[in-house]
Order: structure tokens, then C-alpha cells, then sequence
């Protein structure tokens, strides 16, 4: 049933694009294709007047037009991707920021920190006024404020990463544009119930990992900003329930009868990704039947739900793409972030005199930890692995019986997510273990933490590294306040600095991913080239030279 398997009808632009999109592909070919470009156009005129014109191309038998009559086309009608974005200064840039990293004292470094700093006027955009008069004609979402966007093709603001954005405007001393990507993030909440994956209407049939209460729980702690907290509550109680609900929702029965309530992701849509619909046709091929691939979109949909697409942790089998089964999986991330939601709904509730609505969110927390502990916890391997749900996952059924065999026992560096998370890292045993079982798990390398161990070639696996991992896993070991954990957590941070740097200086670029088998060297795979640019990576940086800071004397070449 439509309650069973949800779908979120798109938008008629949104379908006419996906049209275009595969009229291009057709036209120019594979390679250097990027399907995302298509959606991300708006219309010069009316939808009904451009599709009318677009139906009048001629075309050859397989579907294409020429070069020459495609781009006439999309010359007459159509505006450029990223048009509808106009390029603006954060009010509160300023070239060097008073009190800006105190503890880093190296003029190397803190001359490259000023670079990476001014990489903010880059990213900042603001909605045109065009999308507000006639959104019809627009994929992009009329965000009220500016906004921050990670780079390069990734032209609007995604929802995870704008977590690790904030940390770096904050380590920025720009606390104005950090709440206005808040207040943004809050508007979609109103209007859809969650945030979206990003601010696109091809978007909006998911969401991203939530990390809006740790946003606001940042900006909070250096701010003091109540009125943001009051403002920002009703939003946070919203976004729990659209995780604890529905498909979101799963319960697990352990031996002892306790029912255990966890989350997973479940994207509202069973069809290509419009943002990469050339891509997911092309890897569903295969499939004959039309309910297993109607399911394969699903899967595709949510594991970009889980910002980790793709990776072979998804994967039945990790040599067979279209083994994808993320429904199937309880992740221990997600559920990291959730209970992390609910103690900073907890802790921020209370900051404003909300105490009934802060112990309701206690005990919530108290009941996912127990959860986590039952569920995730692997005590042999000392890490946090996620749960496969067993074939029948698909269906509708609510209670899952605990299986202890079900626990997936590769090694991804999500395994270690859960010690970012106060209420594990305040646990001096249970850190000590991770610690141990982190540094035999192959997971750490020449220049920072690997994804997975397995080189599949998709990007969300070995040999890439991503700044939001490294950024959890060091300040959980930080958060512990064990002295070798924190030695720990500043030799990843250095290794992570060094190899941005040099990446850097070779490329005058900050990069969405890098390979951490070598210092300097860039990440790739997956289903787009590298992109540059970029929020979260700065963000991190940022993050964590305010943290760790850096001598006169370090080095900050690749060693
Ligand atoms: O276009 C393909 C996919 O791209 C996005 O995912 C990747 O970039 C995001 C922005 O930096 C990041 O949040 C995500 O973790 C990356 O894997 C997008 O989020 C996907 O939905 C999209 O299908």
C-alpha cells in the first residue's frame, strides 16, 4: 500500500528536466555527462510554452537532436545552472577576524587559515529575486536568507554538511550567517515537515543525516542566543517525530521481550534520482522485474538519503551494486545522530524553562542508549556496527526479533561515529576499547581515516576520506577528556591538516573528499568527478585548528 512504501510526487518542472536531462545524454553522449546540470536549469517562459517547443525538436530514432538544435534550444528557453543564485558578501566577513584561531601560531598556517577563511565570500549566494516572483519556473528553493553551499556543482545548500559549514563559521567568528542557515534550514522543516536532503525540489523526497540540533546546540554555546533556541524548538520537535515515524521508524524485540525503538533511512520515492536519473537507469538495466526495480530506485533514493552514496556498506553484496538495501539496515549513525538530537532538545529545551518537553527528551535518550547498547553494541570487535533487518524488511511488519547475527561485522569508519556522542565518550572503558579496536581496525591511514576497507570504487569507500568522519571521530576522543585519546584525536587532525594543505598547494583548491592513502592526493570514484570548493572540508579545518592549533615549529608538510 501508498502508507506502506511512500511516494512524494515531484514537480511538473522536475519531470519535463528529467525529460531534458535524457535528451542531452542521448545527444552528447557519456562522457564527461553530468545529469545534475539539467535539473538544475530554470525557464525563461512558462512550463506548458517550453515543453511545447521542446516537443517540436527533431529528432533521430533513438530519441537524440543534434548539438546545433539541443543548444538552440536551451539557448531560447532555458537559463543557466547556478543563474538563479546571485553571489553576495556575508554581512559579518571580515578579512581577519578579532580573536580568530588563538592557538595557532605558526605564520604559515595561519596565512593558509586566512585563505581557507576567505573561501566563505565564495561560497555565499542568496536566492534571486526571480525564484521568489515565479518559483514554478525553478528547481531552486526560495531559502529566506543567504546561504552557504559546499561548491562547484553543488550549487544549493545540502542539509548534513552545512553542520561542518557552521563549525567553521563559527571558528570564523560569522555567528550571523551560521543563524541564518539555521533559520533556513527551519523554514523547510515548516513547509515539509523535515529538512530536505537539499534546497531543491528534486530534493524533497528525503532528507539527509540530521544534525540540525547540533547546529543549533553550537551556534547556542557561543552565542548564548535563547531567542534562537525558542524560535528553533517547535522545528526540533517536528523533525524527531519525522524520524521516529512511518518507514523511518523500525522496533526490534530483544530476548528478554524489550521492544526497542530505532530509525533507519526510507527516501518517499521509487523512481531514478532526478539529480542523477541517467546514472540509475543505466545501473537498473539489469533488472527485469518492475516492483525489484522500482525497489532498487528506492534504495538508491535512500541511501542518498544517508549521505553515504554510495558505499559498500549498503550493499548485500559488495561486488553487486544492485544489491543495494539500505530500508534493510538499521544504521548506527543515524541513530548516533537521533540520540544526539534528542539530549540536545533535552539540554536546549531546559535553557529556555521548557522542563517538561527536557525530560521528556531525557528519557527518549535514555531509552535510544539502551537501544544502541542492545542493537549496535559489538562487544568482540569493540565498535558500534549496524543491524541488517533480514529479508522481510520490506514489508510492513513492526516488530523485528533481535538476531545478534544480523549485525553487520565489516568495518566502516561509522562504527565509530557513536563515540562523538556524550553519553559513550563520557565512558572511560567503553572509550579505551573503541580506541584499541580503532587503531587495529586498518581504518587509519598516512593521512587520515579511511571510509571503509574495501576499494569498491564507489566515492563512500576505501581509499576516500570525508572531513565529516574525521571531524566526529576526533572530537568524540577529544569530548572523552582522556589524555591519550586526545593524543590520539590530534594525530588524526594533523594528518587530515597536512594533506589538505598539500592538496592545496597543489591545486589552489579545497576538495570535497581526499584519498587518505597519501598526503596530498585527492579522492575520486563514485558518480561524479571531484568537486572543489568546499564547505565541509573548510569547515573542518577551521574546526580543528581552532581545537588543536599549531606551534611555530610543526611542520606542515606532508611527512
Ligand atoms: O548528485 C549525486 C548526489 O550528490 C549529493 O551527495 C554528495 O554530495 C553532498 C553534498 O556535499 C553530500 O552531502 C553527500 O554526502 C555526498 O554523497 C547529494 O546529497 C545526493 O542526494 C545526490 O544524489
Amino acid at each position: 500500500s501508498s502508507q506502506c512504501s511512500p511516494v512524494k510526487p515531484t514537480t511538473p518542472l522536475v519531470t519535463f528536466l528529467d525529460r531534458l536531462q535524457e535528451t542531452a545524454f542521448k545527444t552528447y553522449g557519456n562522457s564527461d555527462f553530468d545529469p545534475k546540470l539539467y535539473v538544475d536549469l530554470s525557464l525563461k517562459f512558462n512550463l506548458s510554452d517550453t515543453e511545447e517547443a521542446f516537443k517540436k525538436l527533431p529528432r533521430s530514432e533513438n530519441g537524440s537532436v543534434s548539438v546545433e538544435i539541443l543548444e538552440g534550444f536551451m539557448g531560447e528557453y532555458m537559463r543557466g545552472a547556478g543563474e538563479d543564485l546571485v553571489e553576495v558578501v556575508p554581512e559579518d566577513y571580515v578579512p581577519e577576524p578579532t580573536g580568530f584561531l588563538p592557538k595557532v601560531e605558526s605564520p604559515e598556517v595561519r596565512a593558509w587559515a586566512l585563505e581557507v577563511h576567505s573561501l566563505w565570500k565564495n561560497l555565499s549566494r542568496k536566492v534571486s529575486n526571480g525564484v521568489r516572483d515565479r518559483p514554478d519556473l525553478h528547481t531552486l528553493l526560495p531559502l529566506p536568507n543567504p546561504v552557504v553551499i559546499p561548491g562547484s556543482r553543488f550549487r544549493e545548500v545540502y542539509y548534513w554538511d552545512s553542520y561542518w559549514v557552521i563549525r567553521g563559521l563559527l571558528a570564523s567568528k560569522m555567528h550571523e550567517t551560521a543563524k541564518a542557515i539555521v533559520a533556513n534550514l527551519i523554514s523547510l522543516i515548516d513547509e515539509y515537515g523535515y529538512v530536505l536532503n537539499g534546497a531543491r525540489a528534486y530534493y524533497s523526497n528525503r532528507s539527509q543525516p540530521p544534525l540540525l540540533s547540533s547546529m543549533i546546540y553550537e551556534i547556542y554555546k557561543r552565542t548564548g542566543d535563547k531567542e534562537m533556541v525558542r524560535k528553533s524548538l517547535p522545528a526540533l520537535l517536528k523533525e524527531h517525530q519525522f524520524w521516529n515515524s512511518g518507514k523511518h521508524k523500525m522496533t526490534i524485540q530483544d530476548d528478554q521481550a524489550c521492544n526497542h525503538t530505532l530509525s533507519r533511512y526510507y527516501a518517499m520515492w521509487d523512481k531514478p534520482r532526478p539529480e542523477s536519473s541517467t546514472n540509475d537507469k543505466e545501473s537498473a538495466s539489469k533488472i527485469l522485474d518492475a516492483s525489484e526495480k522500482q525497489q532498487f530506485y528506492r534504495e538508491l533514493a535512500s541511501t542518498a538519503e544517508s549521505g553515504w552514496d554510495f558505499s559498500t556498506r549498503w550493499m548485500r553484496n559488495s561486488s553487486d551494486f544492485t544489491t543495494l538495501a539500505t530500508t534493510s539496515i538499521l544504521p548506527v549513525d543515524l541513530n548516533a545522530f537521533i540520540l544526539k538530537m534528542e539530549l540536545d532538545i533535552a539540554s536546549l529545551a531546559k535553557v529556555i524553562g521548557e522542563n517538561t518537553i527536557s525530560e521528556r527528551f531525557v528519557e527518549a535518550s535514555q531509552g535510544r542508549k539502551k537501544a544502541m547498547d542492545s542493537v549496535f553494541w559489538n562487544a568482540k570487535m569493540g565498535q558500534w556496527v549496524d543491524y541488517w533487518l533480514g529479508d522481510n524488511s520490506t514489508s510492513c511488519k513492526e516488530v523485528h526479533k533481535l538476531e545478534a547475527s544480523n549485525q553487520n561485522e565489516n568495518v566502516f569508519a561509522s562504527n565509530f561515529v557513536p563515540l562523538w556522542i556524550e553519553l559513550f565518550n563520557s565512558d572511560a572503558s567503553v572509550v579505551e576499547k573503541v580506541m584499541e579496536s580503532f587503531q587495529s581496525s586498518g581504518l587509519l591511514c598516512s593521512a587520515g581515516i579511511a571510509t571503509s576497507l574495501t576499494n569498491s570504487g564507489q566515492q563512500w569507500d576505501f581509499p576516500n576520506g570525508w572531513a565529516p568522519i574525521q571531524h566526529m571521530i576526533v572530537e568524540g576522543l577529544v569530548r572523552s577528556g582522556l589524555k591519550e585519546a586526545r593524543l590520539m584525536a590530534e594525530d588524526i587532525a594533523m594528518r587530515w591538516i597536512r594533506t589538505n594543505y598539500a592538496a592545496y598547494k597543489n591545486t589552489s583548491t579545497m576538495l570535497e573528499k581526499y584519498d587518505v592513502e597519501e598526503c596530498g592526493k585527492i579522492g575520486g570514484g563514485g558518480e561524479y568527478i571531484p568537486q572543489t570548493g568546499f564547505g565541509w572540508t573548510n569547515g573542518v579545518v577551521l574546526a580543528f585548528l581552532e581545537e588543536f592549533g599549531w606551534t611555530k615549529d610543526q611542520k606542515l608538510d606532508c611527512q
